[in-house]
């Protein structure tokens, strides 16, 4: 997945996002896991127990590794990332 592949042909590149695609869809699935631990452990947790300091320090280490893409476009990816699993959390705890 993180070979730097030089794919040649237009279904080579798709298959190629498609793995990467793959392996995103596991990591976003363990990583709302996760948050919805951390809301649990929180004194407050959910939208109302909101770090944005964390959130500003979990993108400024992602664009070390992700230099192209750069802290404005990954906060946005960020965002909608950790508000999915903020839902998430928030639609078990009703249960
Ligand atoms: O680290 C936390 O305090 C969390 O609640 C997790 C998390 C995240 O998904 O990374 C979610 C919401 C916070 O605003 C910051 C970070």
């Amino acid at each position: 997945m993180l070979r730097d592949e030089r794919p040649g042909t237009l279904a080579e590149c798709r298959q190629a996002i498609d793995r990467v695609d793959a392996a995103l869809a596991t990591l976003l699935e363990r990583r709302a896991e996760l948050a919805g631990v951390v809301q649990r452990l929180k004194p407050v947790g959910g939208f109302a127990g909101r770090d944005l300091g964390r959130e500003r320090d979990v993108v400024a280490r992602m664009a070390v590794r992700a230099p192209a893409l750069g802290e404005s476009r990954l906060s946005a990816i960020m965002n909608a990332v950790i508000e999915a699993g903020l839902h998430l959390a928030e639609e078990r705890s009703d249960r």
